[in-house]
């Protein structure tokens, strides 16, 4: 499991753990890490130009540090001191290791000077050590300057902690930031590596072991070992029923795609048995896609929604939500959901439009609040909430979220969402609760999609095709 912590847990640790350690431990420990993950970046130091962007705080310390080790391995480095106030023992580390530094990127209004441009534009990488942990979103004008500099000549930058101007506690980018090709951080994961859109300006996350000892976090993302903890593996004794049985209510004859289509993700699931509920038309083209599905009858779970449109039965599905039965509700039944009830059984899987509609506020508020309207849904309805999107948040009424990030741009593809939400309802017939099934459907969704996606464009057939064999690779 990868944990992911507020900055106020990260400080509590650090500062534990430094109470134990002589004065600038952790920071030489940061720094080593920062040094190898670059010169690995970079595939060798000798001859490299290295500039680093220094701001006021420790972030900027780590970075000079680490390119005072780059320095005495043969990079030529310079750091450009975007603060008066930029950690001077790093400055003299640096310097006495052949590195140089210079004062500002430019003049007061932001205007950058030219030998600055020519430093960035020359450059192998450059290492953003602006602001880490204590920064405001947003960057400076002089700093913001320098990093449109290193985009405009293609210059990778590699983040130190966190991309500098990104809400580290929220995943949130409401102003400029930094958009790394590589996030080095230490000690453990902060929010804004897990949750978008922060997330995507991280580029990939290396993590650097500093010695932190942290309990379990809210913020969770599962890993591969995970889904082999979880995923239930049938034994000797399982029948089809012991397995799990799941009923789904989807497609009408105006989508009946979508009845297929989610059937097939629930097949890609891990129950006995699938059972479909809908109109005789619908239910005879699910049954000649997929001639192993029977019809009403019990059920340990409900998949309802996707592909409804005129079908839509409000006090049937309100119905289906007072039993005892768990719902995995999507798309068109959403519409069903009120806040009155105790719906601790019940996963909500929207996309971005869905919550923005169930929450009354616009697709773009949610797209850039992800994590805050995730959480404010689950606790408002009482449901676990899985919305949909480049990276899945899925959030739980008590508080505890799981974030899928392992996505593929190429599932972005129509009857996508039904294959996850009839294989989450298969996870909740098999016996998971919510959360899990919800973690471990959008784990498997997407490795099914990037499995597919090796042959070329997915569809969202092929998504569900590839369920078994991204099952197998991953649980055996
Ligand atoms: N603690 C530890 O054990 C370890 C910590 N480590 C490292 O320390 C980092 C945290 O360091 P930190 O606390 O010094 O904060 P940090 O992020 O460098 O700068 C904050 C300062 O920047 C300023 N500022 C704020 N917003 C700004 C903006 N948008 N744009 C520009 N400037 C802005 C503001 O000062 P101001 O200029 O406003 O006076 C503020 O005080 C952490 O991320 C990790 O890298 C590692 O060494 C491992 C051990
Ligand atoms: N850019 C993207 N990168 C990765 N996954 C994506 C992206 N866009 C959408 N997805 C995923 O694709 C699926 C789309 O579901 P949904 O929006 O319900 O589509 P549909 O209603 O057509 O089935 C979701 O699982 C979502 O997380
Ligand atoms: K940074």
């Amino acid at each position: 499991m990868r944990h992911a912590y507020t900055v106020e847990q990260v400080r509590s640790a650090e500062s534990e753990l430094m109470a134990k350690l002589p004065d600038g431990t952790l920071m030489q420990r940061a720094a080593t890490g920062l040094a190898v993950a670059i010169g690995n970046f970079l595939g060798g130091t000798y001859g490299a130009r290295v500039v680093l962007l220094i701001g006021s705080g420790d972030n900027g310390g780590d970075a000079l540090y680490a390119g005072a080790r780059l320095a005495r391995r043969g990079a030529h480095v310079t750091a450009i001191l975007l603060s008066p106030k930029a950690h001077e023992p790093g400055i003299a580390a640096l310097r006495s290791a052949g590195g140089r530094s210079v004062t500002s990127a430019g003049d007061i209004s932001g205007e950058i000077y030219d030998d600055i441009v020519s430093e960035l534009a020359g450059a192998d990488v450059v290492v953003d050590g602006i602001v880490g942990i204590g920064g405001r979103p947003g960057l400076r004008p002089d700093a913001l300057a320098a990093v449109r500099v290193a985009e405009q000549y293609g210059v990778p930058i590699v983040a130190v902690d966190t991309p500098s101007g990104v809400d580290v506690d929220s995943g949130e980018t409401p102003e400029p930031h930094v958009n790394a090709a590589l996030t080095v951080t230490f000690g453990t994961h902060k929010i804004c590596h897990l949750v978008d859109p922060a997330a995507s300006a991280c580029g990939p996350v290396h993590l650097v072991d500093i010695g932190l000892d942290l309990p379990p976090a809210l913020v969770q993302s599962l890993q591969a070992a995970d889904v082999r903890a979880l995923y239930p593996v049938p034994h000797g004794e399982s029948d089809k029923y012991s397995r799990g049985v799941v009923g789904l209510m989807v497609g009408s004859t105006e989508y009946p795609g979508a009845a297929v289509i989610a059937t097939a993700g629930a097949l890609g699931g891990p129950v006995g048995m699938v059972r479909y509920v809908g109109p005789d038309a619908v239910a005879a083209a699910v049954r000649e896609a997929h001639p192993e599905v029977v019809g009403a009858g019990r059920v340990q779970a409900w998949t309802i929604g996707s592909g409804l449109g005129e079908e839509l039965d409000v006090p049937r599905i309100r119905e289906l939500l007072d039993a005892d039965e768990p719902v995995v509700l999507d798309a068109d039944g959403l519409k069903a959901l009120d806040d009155s009830g105790d719906h601790v059984d019940v996963l909500a899987t929207p996309h971005a439009g869905e919550l923005a509609r169930l929450l009354g506020v616009d697709r773009s508020t949610v797209e850039a609040e992800r994590l805050k309207h995730a959480r404010m849904a689950a606790e408002r309805y009482d449901v676990t909430v899985l919305l949909k999107g480049a990276t899945t948040v899925i959030a739980s009424p008590d508080g505890e979220v799981r974030v899928n990030t392992n996505a593929t741009p190429w599932l972005a593809t129509a009857g996508a969402g039904d294959v996850l939400a009839g294989l989450c309802g298969s996870l909740l017939a098999a016996g998971l609760t919510p959360l899990d099934a919800a973690a471990l459907g959008a784990y498997l969704h997407a490795s099914a999609a990037t499995l597919a996606s090796a042959n070329g464009p997915i569809t969202a057939t092929t998504v569900a095709q590839s369920l078994p064999e991204a099952t197998r690779r991953l649980i055996t």
